[in-house]
């Protein structure tokens, strides 16, 4: 645990007073907020009153305005249609006392006049309902619309002050109407026998101001009607401000442009502000426009909105304000357990960070699991211990669990009993995949600090890193284990070589198993007194220097037997170079040394009998190197050197070595190679040395099962029987006398050479040789003579003859001979050359010399022959011949008829 977790308690401490204290601002600024939207709401709320009251009174107004826009125009309309009427189906003109009775009756039936007058075309009035007008001369000026005179259209004059037309008196389009005023409507009607007449009405406003036509208004509410030139016609006392009139004459310049209604706003200079509803219908000469004053309209929301800021606010502010009394009460109580809390965590804390220091120390880690909640914490260390950062992955009760290696989950319900119940703790060991998903051994201790009932409620522990000893043991098992399966016998021994440890394989060995070997030396055990003292010297400086000794040993087994181990002794140390032990590994190799003993038997009885066999001997193994040889060897092949020298050597040494002692020194080599690589027995190849003596050779390869072992050769000196063969050889072809081919031999060839002339068809004559008088010879010399002049005259012959040429005595003194490649003319020219030769060559002796001569017969070759007697026949045939042409001559046999030349 470092230093800067010691003191993390405090740092803890005070941020959790940062934490209080920004909750604290955190809720003042909440109740600060609550009061500024209250007041922000109740300020919006009265502002949307306020505009929805205006929205109210601006309809309203609209509505005032329609209402008496429409009472405008029906009283206007039914105007009209009483002047019309009174016009079209009244009386003449001139019958006025008729026209005042029917004006007066018509004016019991219009309330909303005042008067009715009949002007005449000069605009005098000739009749009237009110006799006054009698004789009045109204102006006709500015009445609306412009029209022609006597147009049958109603027309609206300027509002005219005083009662009617006799006491009328104009009003400028600035002024007021006066308290009693009329409006002037003139209907015209053109006359058959005039220009035409005129009825003109008074209109009684007060019939709209006090006839109920006018809405009631209020003091700042105004209804009013005006003409087309922006002068009021009708008013109910409402202010007439320069701004007022200036906004008659802009609503006067909307109705000429087609705007017949809508709402505007007017701010006065005496800082009031008016909506002005109007509505100017197209068909009417009249518009009526509401104007209400914004503060008279509001008064009523205003003083809502004050009562409300009055009460609500207050109340508003004093509830979050208790609230905030409330709450800071509760802190001040809250505040006073926290600190009691934090005492009591801080001395918890401080428990715990000695123990988590202790932890550290031994590098294990902490856990703590909330039992109800499932929660599971691991301090860093936990994690550190599988190479994971701090929280490297989520961890719970049940994930710990699916981490667990599925071998261990065994042990996990033993563990929640034993948490359960023992007051010691429980303990488990268990694997969980590193960062790397490699199993790591840990060890959990765990211990219940918190009951409910009799539940645990909460359980802390320690985690310890176990991989290394885990490890540890599982490979010193298995390394056991293998030492026990072992073949060899193995012994360990500390350094003074007293046994500690020894496998079954050394009980197997030795008789001694592991409780009789234990504490004692191998020395009591199985020493045989077999080496010598210095052997022992050897082994134990070797070993003592550190350094592994191999060897061989006879030792003796508990039963006295003796028997041959293979020893390597490794030697020890311990973590400070010391040596503290040595490992024995033995091996029983008392079969294979009886096997080598019975092999070395077995390979001396063998080369008695290679030494001792009438022939050489050689074998070399498959990659050629020698392995058995004899003295013979040597001897045969002329090598000069013991056969002892030659094992171990690669056999193509001794074949160049002999090579050389052979008629065809590459030819040897060649076929040692050929051999070699053909691998099967061959007996009997003959070999002649320079020195003219002949061996034979048997190769054979040597197999054991399909595995080629390797070669023997076997060379045996067949010399005499080789001179031997070569004399019958001889006695069997030769003719004894003269050493030429005797008759069979010289057949044989020739019939040889006949099939060779039938394939290449390379010419070839056979001639026979009988000499002249020979019995004479005999008879005068006696026969040795005879038998001296027939190898004289062989002689004579094979001085002449090519290499080529075969010469054969048939019998007595006939001879045959044949002519390879030599033409019938070529065969003649030699055998002449020949008989000359026989004939100038007489055998001398003595003092005195033996003339002989020769007859000959050539018969060439030819195709129709059947076998070489036939041409031995022709060729008799023409010998006949020469003899009988006198002998001493040769004669050619012919080709087609066998005839001589
Ligand atoms: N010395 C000796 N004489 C032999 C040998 N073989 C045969 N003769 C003799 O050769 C003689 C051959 O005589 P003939 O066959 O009558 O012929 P020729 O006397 O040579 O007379 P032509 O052949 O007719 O010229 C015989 O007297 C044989 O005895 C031999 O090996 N040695």
């Amino acid at each position: 645990m470092d230093r800067s977790s010691v003191t993390a308690a405090p740092a803890v401490g005070a941020a959790g007073r940062r934490r209080q204290h920004l909750a604290d601002a955190g809720f003042v600024g909440f109740i600060a907020l609550c009061i500024v939207v209250a007041w922000y709401s109740l300020h919006y709320h009265g502002q949307r009153l306020e505009q929805e009251t205006l929205a109210a009174r601006a309809q309203v107004a609209d509505l005032d305005t329609q209402h008496l826009a429409s009472h405008l125009s029906l009283t206007l309309r039914g105007v009209d249609l009483t002047l019309q009427t009174l016009l079209e189906t009244g009386p003449p003109v001139d019958a006025v006392y008729t026209w005042n009775g029917l004006l007066r009756e018509a004016l019991r039936n219009s309330p909303q006049l005042r008067s009715l007058s009949l002007l005449d075309g000069t605009g005098t009035v000739i009749a009237s309902s009110n006799p006054a007008n009698l004789g009045q001369h109204p102006s006709l000026a500015r009445f609306l619309p412009q029209a022609a005179p006597f147009a049958p259209t109603l027309r609206l004059g300027p509002p005219q002050g005083g009662r009617d037309l006799a006491d009328a008196a104009p009003i400028s389009a600035e002024e007021a109407p006066p308290p009693l005023y009329f409006v002037p409507l003139l209907r015209g009607l053109h006359t058959p026998d005039g220009d035409g007449v005129y009825l003109l009405a008074a209109l009684n406003m007060d019939f709209f101001t006090n006839g109920g036509a006018l809405p009631v208004r209020g003091a700042t509410d105004h209804l009013e009607v005006i003409n087309f030139e922006g002068q009021r016609v009708l008013d109910d006392d409402a202010p007439r401000t320069p701004e007022m009139r200036a906004a008659d004459l802009a609503l006067v310049e909307r109705w000429k442009a087609g705007d017949e209604h809508g709402v505007v706003h007017l701010d006065t200079a005496d800082g009031a502000t008016y909506s002005v509803a109007y509505r100017l219908p197209r068909n009417l000469p009249l518009g009526v426009v509401a104007r209400f004053n914004h503060a008279e309209a509001l008064s009523g929301a205003r003083a809502e909105r004050a009562r409300q800021e009055r009460y609500l606010l207050p109340a508003v502010g004093l509830s979050l304000g208790g609230t905030l009394f409330g709450y800071f009460l509760f802190r001040r109580a809250g505040r006073r357990e926290r600190l009691a809390r934090e005492a009591a965590e801080s001395a918890l804390r401080a428990s715990e960070e000695r123990y988590r220091l202790t932890m550290g120390a031994v590098r294990d880690g902490m856990w703590e699991w909330h039992v109800d909640t499932g929660a599971l914490c691991w301090d860093a260390r936990c994690f550190e211990q599988l190479g994971f950062p701090p929280d490297g992955f989520e961890l719970d009760i049940e994930r710990w669990k699916a981490r667990i290696h599925p071998e261990d989950h065994a042990r996990l319900s033993p563990m929640m009993d034993e948490m359960a119940t023992s007051p010691e703790g429980f303990r488990i060991e268990f694997r969980m995949p590193d960062i790397q998903g490699e199993w790591h051994w840990l060890e959990a201790r765990g211990k219940v600090v918190e009951w409910r009932g009799d539940a645990p409620l909460r359980v802390v522990g320690t985690q310890t890193d176990i991989h290394v000893r885990k490890t540890g043991e599982i490979r010193l098992r298995l390394l056991e284990a293998a030492l026990n399966a072992a073949a060899n016998a193995v012994v360990i021994t500390n350094a003074n070589a007293v046994i500690e440890w020894v496998n079954p394989a050394f009980a197997a060995l030795s008789g001694y198993n592991q409780d009789d070997a234990i504490g004692r030396t191998p020395r009591e055990l199985i020493n045989s007194g077999a080496q010598s003292g210095e052997y022992y010297a050897a082994l134990w400086n070797t070993i003592l220097a550190g350094d592994v000794w191999r060897g061989e040993l006879i030792n003796r087994r508990r039963d006295g037997q003796l028997y041959h181990e293979a020893l390597t002794i490794t030697p020890m140390r311990d973590e400070n170079g010391t040596l503290d032990h040595f490992i024995a590994v033995k091996e029983d190799i008392s079969a294979r040394k009886a096997a080598e003993a019975e092999l070395e038997a077995t390979h001396a009885r063998l080369q008695a009998v290679v030494d001792n066999f009438p022939g050489a001997v050689l074998f070399e193994d498959a990659d050629g190197t020698i392995t058995l040889a004899n003295q013979m060897l040597c001897s045969l092949l002329g090598i000069d050197e013991r056969a002892s020298a030659l094992v171990g050597r690669p056999s193509v040494e001794l074949v160049a070595d002999a090579a050389p002692n052979f008629t065809d020194a590459a030819a040897f080599v060649a076929r040692i190679r050929d051999l070699r690589a053909a691998a099967r027995p061959v007996h009997g190849e003959e070999l002649e040395t320079l020195g003219g003596r002949w061996l034979e050779r048997d190769f054979l390869p040597v197999r054991s099962g399909d595995t080629l072992l390797g070669f023997l050769r076997l060379y045996r000196d067949v010399t005499e029987r080789k001179h031997h063969e070569q004399a019958l050889q001889r006695l069997a072809t030769l003719d004894p006398l003269t050493g030429t081919w005797n008759r069979r031999a010289f057949l044989e060839r020739a019939e040889h050479e006949r099939l060779r002339y039938l394939r290449s068809e390379h010419p070839a004559s056979l001639v026979m040789l009988d000499l002249d008088h020979f019995k004479r010879v005999n008879d005068t010399w006696g026969h040795a003579a005879g038998d001296a002049v027939l190898c004289h005259f062989v002689r004579v012959l094979q001085q002449r003859l090519r290499a080529t040429d075969l010469l054969g005595r048939l019998g007595g003194e006939e001879f045959a001979l044949l002519l390879v490649d030599t033409t019938p003319e070529g065969a003649a020219e030699l055998t002449e050359r020949l008989r000359a030769a026989i004939a100038e060559h007489p055998l001398p002796l003595g003092d005195r010399t033996i003339s002989i001569t020769v007859s000959a017969g050539i018969a060439p070759f030819v195709q129709d022959d059947q076998n070489v007697e036939a041409a031995l026949a022709r060729a008799d045939a023409a010998l006949y011949r020469a003899k009988a042409r006198g002998r001493n001559q040769v004669v050619l046999a012919d080709d087609e008829c066998g005839t001589a030349r």
